[in-house]
């Protein structure tokens, strides 16, 4: 029987598990893929119609039947490298009952763009301490790319990062295909938390929208986004980046103009007055940006980096102040 060089598990349900679920099967190197996700009643959606009832359902799955599970000790004991795209804010009860023995020698890479809530740390950091994975054997996959232009194959361009170079390459070797270009980094931590930002920012994009702001502000927004954000990356983890690459100002930028962004679309809600509460449960995605800027607020107690925007969005958003109010605050800081 042939015996497929890598077993890859994608692990999560929503927009972005789909979407990877499609690019690495229009990869046509030689592996087989796994898929995990909690909802029972999409996994037999998906083994008897092969598509995700909930997320990008014009996508057509090309797993095996008998690959998509909601057990995922089976799913990650069958898999070398695990593809994580469970939100943050989940990624705890989604692992209840995985073990570090679960996770020993498997390569483990992280395509989440959040922060996990209580520990408040970004998921290699999460993973290496509370599951003893090695940094040597763990990637972030990042950079401008919705999982919906992913659905009509637009072509787009994603970072893979790791310590290891090397495994970098062997992963992007699997993953790019006709629409999917991929770029090699070794800057984790910055690729991480750049990702993390992009989305807060997404989030302040949206509430001046909401609120009235044109796109005249907006690009003054984002300019001091870029650099709010290159302060706090060099403050976590100074090495010699170009906060000019896709990976970090090519994600800001997708999420800041983007009529796909989650994290906008949250946001614009908030600044035309909805409750937190109201646009969580008015959009079926999870806005990583809400979660995330709590967790930065925490971990910024140590950094004292300032960071303005990140600031007003968590005064709006954890302190009810109003949002007309934070960014005309906001605003007599840019520059
Ligand atoms: N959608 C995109 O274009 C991209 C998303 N990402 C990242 O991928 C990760 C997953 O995001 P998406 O797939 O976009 O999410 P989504 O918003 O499309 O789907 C939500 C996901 O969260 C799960 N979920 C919702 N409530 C839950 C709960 N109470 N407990 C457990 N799970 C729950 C759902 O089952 C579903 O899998 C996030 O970190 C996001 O930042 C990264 C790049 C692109
Ligand atoms: O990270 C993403 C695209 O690169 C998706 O996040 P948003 O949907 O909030 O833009």
């Amino acid at each position: 029987m042939h015996t497929p060089k890598h077993k890859i598990a994608v692990i999560g349900g929503g927009s972005w598990a789909t979407a990877n679920v499609k690019i690495l099967t229009d990869n046509t190197t030689d592996k087989e893929i796994f898929w995990w996700m909690r909802n029972a009643g999409a996994v037999e959606h998906i083994h008897k119609f092969r598509h995700n009832p909930n997320y990008l359902s014009s996508v057509e799955i090309g797993v095996p039947a008998k690959n998509v599970s909601t057990n995922l000790k089976a799913i990650i004991e069958q898999a070398d490298y695990l593809l994580l795209n469970v939100p943050a804010a989940f990624l705890k009860e989604a692992f209840t009952g995985i073990t570090p023995a679960d996770l020993a020698g498997k390569k483990i890479v992280s395509a989440i763009k959040g922060i996990v809530p209580d520990e408040n740390q970004i998921i290699g950091e999460f993973l290496n301490q509370h599951y003893n994975v090695p940094f040597s054997h763990f990637l972030v996959i990042s950079g401008p790319c919705h999982a919906e232009e992913v659905a009509l194959e637009k072509l787009s361009y994603l970072t893979i990062a790791s310590r290891d170079t090397a495994l970098a390459a062997e992963f992007a070797g699997m993953f790019n295909n006709r629409y999917i270009k991929t770029i090699i980094s070794d800057d984790i931590y910055g690729t991480e938390y750049g990702a993390v930002l992009k989305n807060i920012y997404a989030i302040a994009s949206g509430i001046c929208h909401g609120v009235g702001y044109g796109d005249n502000f907006q690009a003054v927004l984002i300019s001091n986004a870029i650099r709010e954000l290159e302060r706090f990356v060099a403050a976590v983890h100074p090495i010699n980046r170009d906060i000019k690459e896709s990976a970090y100002l090519g994600d800001l930028l997708v999420t800041a103009y983007s009529q796909f962004s989650r994290n906008r679309t949250f946001g614009n809600m908030i600044g035309k007055g909805y409750t937190v509460k109201s646009a969580q449960l008015e959009m079926n995605m999870i806005a990583e940006g809400y979660y995330a800027v709590n967790c930065l607020h925490q971990v910024n107690k140590q950094y004292k980096v300032h960071m303005p925007i990140c600031t007003a969005v968590y005064a709006i958003l954890y302190q009810k102040q109003s949002p007309a109010l934070e960014m005309k605050h906001l605003a007599e800081e840019l520059s």
